[in-house]
């Protein structure tokens, strides 16, 4: 039997999607204290592994509903929806804190509208937060920002939410936990005869029409649908994905010692993925020049600093695609840089620890890490095209 277990066990850093039926309890429309004790001390467990874990939690309207006395499974209007989010989310934050602060750690609370991970600017900005937060030891705890979504800007549900996070943060595994032990060949809650599916090499045509849409009455949106678009979003940068039930008693343990579920595994990884992107950006909005040193610094896989950039060609925004030019004067890399191109004028040959004076404030230790260029070479471009 194949081991697709070993995907979870080989990942360093995980997102986990937990939707709202699972931490719902049906009788009282509250909290579900026992599934959110129970995956606290899996995440717990995973961290002790050295694994990195970043939390979607749904329920922020379901357990906002009954705060604000509005009944438990009747459609809402946008404003009682937004309203119930409000009332909700203080209470997913409070018990996943409550529940990680047993084992010596925080939760930190994220929330994301798409104009967070759609726009270059603010997409670096989740991004720098959310590192920074795993960095310093926390649980980042993401939901959508339903108080001020509308049905026009909003992810509109929590599985593709969690597929751009796990992109934000190059994840390499994406764990979505549902009332559903994975993707069968039609509706298992309509169909016992429904054949389950256990790997997806590649999410076709063929898998997006297995997917049908949500039977619950009560707190759950997208269905499988959503999921399979999620796994796809997922592993195109580099995440394999895996699609299981989240109401059991350990349900990471329980994907560790073989459960049923669906995994999706991804033939890249999330850093390969990143170069290849980087390497196919095609619109090049700038230049920057750089000394002897730096060009040998950057051609042996080092970061970029300020120090060794003698020149700045063009208008560009921070994080936008742009080409390292080496002391020859020839283009030789392509580069995501830190700063837009106004800070870059006023910041190159400077020492890092001048860049404060400079500027009035300073981000990151590198004006480019080295995670954020990729030197010209044809492989990268061949990859694109196997991995296809
Ligand atoms: N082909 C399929 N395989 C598995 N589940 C399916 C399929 N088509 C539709 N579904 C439905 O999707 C549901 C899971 O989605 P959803 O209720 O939105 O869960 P969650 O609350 O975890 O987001 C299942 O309970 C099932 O009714
Ligand atoms: N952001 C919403 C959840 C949206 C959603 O996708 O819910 P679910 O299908 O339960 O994962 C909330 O917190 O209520």
């Amino acid at each position: 039997m194949t081991d697709y277990a070993s995907i979870l066990r080989e990942a360093r850093r995980i997102v986990i999607k937990i939707g709202s039926q699972q931490l719902i309890d049906d009788r009282t429309g509250q909290a579900h204290m026992g599934r959110f004790y129970a995956l606290g001390c899996e995440i717990a467990a995973l961290r002790a592994r050295g694994v990195e874990v970043v939390l979607v939690s749904s329920g922020s309207v379901a357990l906002g509903r009954p705060r604000l006395n509005l009944p438990a499974s009747s459609k809402l209007r946008l404003d009682e929806k937004q309203a119930a989010a409000a009332a909700g989310q203080p209470v997913i934050i409070q018990t996943w804190d409550q529940e990680f602060s047993k084992h010596g750690f925080h939760a930190a609370q994220a929330l994301l509208s798409p104009s967070d991970t759609e726009s270059r600017r603010r997409w670096l900005n989740s991004r720098n937060t959310l590192e920074t937060l795993l960095a310093l030891g926390a649980v980042p705890v993401v939901n959508e920002n339903d108080t001020v979504a509308t049905e026009k800007l909003r992810y509109g549900d929590n599985d593709r939410l969690a597929a751009r996070v796990a992109q934000l943060v190059s994840a390499d595994l994406l764990v979505i936990l549902s009332d559903v032990d994975g993707l069968y060949d039609s509706d298992p809650t309509t169909n016992p005869d429904a054949k389950h599916i256990p790997y997806v090499k590649q999410v076709t045509g063929d898998i997006t029409a297995l997917a049908g849409p949500t039977r619950a009455e009560t707190a759950g949106t997208g269905g499988m649908a959503t999921k399979i678009a999620a796994a796809e979003m997922a592993m195109a940068a580099g995440c394999s994905t895996v699609i299981t039930r989240g109401d059991r008693e350990q349900p990471i343990t329980a994907l560790l010692d073989g459960a049923r579920a669906t995994w999706f595994e991804a033939d890249v990884s999330p850093e390969s993925a990143k170069r290849v992107w980087i390497a196919n950006s095609l619109a090049h909005e700038g230049r920057l020049f750089l000394d002897e040193g730096a060009t040998r610094a950057v051609k042996q896989g080092h970061s970029l600093f300020a120090a060794g950039i003698t020149e700045v060609e063009g208008r560009f925004g921070r994080g936008h695609a742009i080409r390292l030019v080496d002391h020859d004067g020839e283009e030789f890399a392509t580069a995501l840089p830190g700063y837009d191109s106004d800070e870059l004028r006023v910041i190159c040959g400077l020492q890092s620890d001048q860049i404060e004076d400079a500027l009035g404030y300073k981000r990151g230790y590198a004006t480019v890490p080295a995670a954020d260029l990729v030197l010209d070479d044809p492989k990268v471009k061949q990859t694109e095209e196997v991995s296809r």
